[in-house]
């Protein structure tokens, strides 16, 4: 199976505040890879280094065969990465633009795309995401949060990337919502073929869809394998460390460091 994504011994950061260190990751073609770790371990910092957003300060970074270490975002986007940050304002994707309809953001976001093409493609977005489809006409500044994610995943789409890396897309949501959005992003693997890297704090539900796993704990992995194999045991056991004691908490309730 071809690499669509391979990370080899990266240590990064921003300026002089180094946060990964040393990090391996692969994701083949058609893989879902869900990354895990505690809060501040360095997941959004990671995928932060493909997309030049983070300091790559040695290691490599490989896209499909091309080394892209250090790019500037627009150019890995060009590349064929989509990347829908935690923020609403996500970056790599086109904004949603407040003012105009969840169509019109589509529209907007196949500029340089044929007609045709671009309608197909929206027909897909919609495919993946039925409750755009019946929000279309709406304007993006009255959309939720849960909505306003499937709009920014779907902009994303819109480019027909070969990555779509997903930052946390379920944080916030209605239960209901996040088996929804799993439901959803499995569907973007299988009926787009897109492969896809996924940060999650949901851990059992992204397990479930993952392919592979990697467990990121103060910026070095500490588990990499199958994801069904990654047991909820394992995980509080890799997110708590040694510092478990007495009771031993879940990895959902693992403290903020
Ligand atoms: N732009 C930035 N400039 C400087 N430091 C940053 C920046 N972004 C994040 N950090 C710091 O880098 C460390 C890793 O943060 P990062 O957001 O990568 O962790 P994370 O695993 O994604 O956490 P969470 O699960 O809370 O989102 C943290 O200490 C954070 O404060």
């Amino acid at each position: 199976m071809s690499e669509i994504l391979k990370i080899e011994g990266v240590e990064a950061g921003y300026g002089k505040f180094h946060v990964l260190f040393g990090v391996d990751l692969v994701v083949k073609a058609g893989e879902i890879v869900v990354l895990l770790g505690p809060n501040g371990a360095g997941k959004s910092t990671l995928l932060n280094s493909v997309v030049g957003m983070a300091d790559v300060y040695s290691g490599r970074i490989v896209l499909m065969g091309q080394e892209i270490t250090g790019r500037p975002p627009h150019e890995v986007t060009k590349m064929g990465v989509a990347y829908v940050m935690q923020s609403p304002n996500n970056f790599g994707t086109p904004n949603i633009f407040g003012e105009l309809t969840v169509y019109e953001n589509l529209v907007a976001a196949s500029a340089g795309i044929p007609r045709g093409e671009a309608q197909r493609r929206i027909e897909e977005v919609f495919e993946i995401f039925p409750k755009l489809r019946e929000l279309r006409e709406r304007k993006g500044k009255f959309l939720s949060g849960g909505e306003r994610q499937m709009l920014a995943i779907g902009l994303g789409l819109m480019k027909k990337p070969k990555l779509l890396m997903l930052d946390e897309p379920t944080a916030g949501l209605a239960p209901k919502l996040v088996s929804d959005f799993f439901l959803a992003i499995r569907d973007i693997r299988d009926k787009l073929g897109i492969s896809v890297l996924l940060v999650e704090q949901n851990a059992r539900k992204a397990l479930e869809i993952g392919d592979r796993a990697y467990v990121l704990v103060t910026g070095r992995i500490k588990y990499s394998g199958d994801a069904k194999s990654l047991s909820e045991d394992k995980l509080a056991e890799l997110f708590l460390g040694a510092e478990t004691g007495g009771e031993t908490p879940t990895y959902a309730d693992a403290p903020r460091r």
